[in-house]
């Protein structure tokens, strides 16, 4: 992925965080949604609580890129979009490349310009991600699809619609966006679709609510069997973004990992799945009231074994920040990370922070209790950034994150926010 823009955050660690912070939207929320938004034919579609990251920047761009009209509001953290205009299937790599979440556009592409050209697609480097779920699954469907190489060398994928009609589907494993994709491309093709093995993440089904209210015959959403009764055209409607439990999760660790006390706005402990149980057991104090999650953390952290998994199973995405916290336990932890192959990049970061973690293959060793100093560092990835931020906060002296534009695709206000609550971080382009 490309930076554009070189970023760097530098935090001097050491202070207690206290105060009430608010949980952004969330951004595998959003991407969905404005991909779902681009299938409405007419009208003007309202997006609320939208996080203000890079991922939402460039998919605005990308959305504008292919002919809709797109206005992000960021005081308002709202986004409208009129896609009546759409007249482009090409995703540019340009812009495509540079986030996951461009490959949503593809079932908006198919229904509504009959193709989608995809120059390339996005998000972190975490090893091998493929996309054979969601090319089979357009294909079971009626599409067609095929890849040619362009005057680069680069791969070019051109999916064809055809007539997209319903059929049943599977994921080998409950993919995010792979059960999100097939949703969408079913909710507007003929006939009933079956998906199987679906995906249950609370993302996933603040989508299927937001294609529902646009019209959209989903039923069986969180069982995962989902059936999609296909209808004629689907309409621009309102809605807001469900929070962030990632983003959630990174602040109930910031609190714990400096023995502060926080209010997270609009947390939701149930969100958190097993992490929530994980985080406890290390020594988490929880309290939800109502939609404000309390959170403390005062007694000696103990260590922990991490397993991560779909929902409700441990989220991979929360994996590197419980690395940083874990190095500050008091004895060994076993972290297995499932889902992504590429995610240990961040135990070579925390070394030089002065961590002591053994990695063999998809699992790690992280040796506690070693106190954190101050170092020059790298985020490989996005929540390798939120890992290294969290691990400054703890640090002896000062940390430099390189590499922050990964950090600023998926966390808005971050040193903002963080500073509010008495940490010692800036922000700086250079
Ligand atoms: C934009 C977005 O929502 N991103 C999230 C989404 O990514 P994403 O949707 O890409 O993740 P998936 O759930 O699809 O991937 C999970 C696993 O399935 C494999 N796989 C996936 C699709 C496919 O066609 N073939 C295949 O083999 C992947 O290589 C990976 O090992 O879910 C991940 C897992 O919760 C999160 O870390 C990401 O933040
Ligand atoms: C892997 C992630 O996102 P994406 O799928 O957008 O790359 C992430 O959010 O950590």
């Amino acid at each position: 992925m490309s930076m554009g823009h070189e970023v760097r955050y530098r935090v001097r660690g050491g202070r207690r965080l206290q105060g009430t912070v608010f949980v952004q939207g969330a951004k595998n929320a959003v991407l969905p949604m404005i991909g779902a938004s681009l299938m409405a034919g007419e009208g003007r579609t309202v997006l609320r609580n939208v996080p203000i990251i890079e991922d939402v920047r460039r998919a605005v761009e990308l959305a504008r890129a292919i002919g809709a009209k797109a206005e992000l509001h960021e005081a308002e953290r709202t986004l409208v979009i009129d896609a009546s205009s759409l007249d482009n299937p090409v995703l540019p790599a340009d812009i495509a490349s540079r986030f996951r979440g461009s490959f949503l556009f593809v079932p908006a592409l198919l229904h509504r310009l009959g193709e989608a050209v995809i120059e390339g697609v996005g998000g972190c480097n975490l090893g091998s991600r493929n996309l054979d779920f969601h090319y089979n699954g357009f294909k079971r469907m009626g599409a067609t699809v095929t890849e040619q190489v362009d005057d680069n060398g680069d791969g070019v994928i051109h999916i064809k619609a055809g007539d997209m009609r319903g059929a049943t589907l599977y994921c080998d494993t409950p993919s995010h966006t792979g059960t999100e994709n097939l949703i969408m491309a079913a909710a507007l093709a003929r006939g009933t679709t079956l998906i199987k093995n679906a995906a249950l993440e609370p993302e996933v089904l603040d989508n299927i609510e937001f294609l529902r209210a646009m019209g959209a015959k989903i039923t069986g959403d969180g069982t995962g069997f989902i059936t999609v009764e296909g209808v004629e055209g689907l309409t621009a409607v309102e809605h807001t973004v469900m929070p962030d439990r990632i983003d959630a999760g990174v602040f109930v660790m910031a609190a714990a990992i400096t023995g502060g006390e926080l209010s997270l706005v609009g947390a939701n402990l149930e969100h958190l799945g097993v992490a929530a149980d994980k985080l406890e057991q290390m020594g988490v104090e929880f309290h939800q009231e109502g939609a404000v999650l309390q959170v403390r953390r005062d007694r000696t952290l103990r260590p922990i074994n991490v397993i991560t998994d779909e929902y409700p199973g441990f989220a991979t995405d929360l994996q590197s920040p419980i690395m940083a916290l874990s190095c500050l336990a008091d004895g060994p932890s076993y972290i297995y990370e499932r889902i992504f192959d590429g995610r240990f990049k961040l135990a070579g970061e925390l070394a030089k922070m002065g961590a002591n973690i053994e990695v063999d293959g998809n699992r790690a060793k992280v040796n506690g209790v070693t106190p954190l100093r101050g170092a020059e560092v790298e985020a490989h990835d996005l929540r390798c950034g939120s890992a290294l931020v969290l691990a400054g906060l703890a640090a002896e002296g000062e940390t430099t994150i390189t590499s922050a534009y990964y950090l600023d695709r998926g966390h808005a206000h971050t040193a903002g926010r963080l500073s509010q609550l008495g940490a010692d971080i800036v922000r700086e382009t250079v």
